[in-house]
């Protein structure tokens, strides 16, 4: 199948467990697929066949800026539901990463893949 991808898509929001973290903002980075059957708007060469990434980038930078949640797992979970509910992606890989979280680390995170509820 094939995909559309957004890649390293760094978001600002209030993230983390403990109670330092919940009076700061920390940066998130989301890699995601989706799947997508790409013939059609290849055809037509418009943007209204499309999985247009520009649209989910937007809604997923409204939604998670605004968001404060404690784990990485719920903000990946919400993420997946905008996509696949509110998008039509039948398929997508999300992995939501928090860089500068465990010292030494480069990033830590989640990666999920969800399907479209049937
Ligand atoms: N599996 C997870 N482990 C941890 C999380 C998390 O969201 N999921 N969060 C933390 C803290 O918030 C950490 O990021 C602060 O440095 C620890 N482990």
């Amino acid at each position: 199948m094939d995909k559309v991808f957004i890649e390293a898509l760094e978001i600002e929001c209030v993230i983390g467990i403990y109670d330092w973290e919940r009076k700061i903002r920390q940066p998130v980075v989301l890699d995601i697929e989706m799947a997508f059957d790409n013939r059609k708007p290849a055809a037509t060469d418009d943007i209204a066949d499309t999985l247009d990434y520009k649209a989910v980038s937007k809604r997923l930078i409204q939604y998670v800026s605004e968001s404060s949640f404690g784990l990485v797992e719920t903000l990946a979970e919400r993420c997946a539901e905008i996509i696949t509910g509110e998008f039509g992606v039948a398929h997508v890989r999300l992995k939501l990463s928090k860089p500068g979280a465990v010292r030494g680390s480069k990033a830590v995170g989640v990666i999920i893949e969800r399907s479209r509820a049937a």
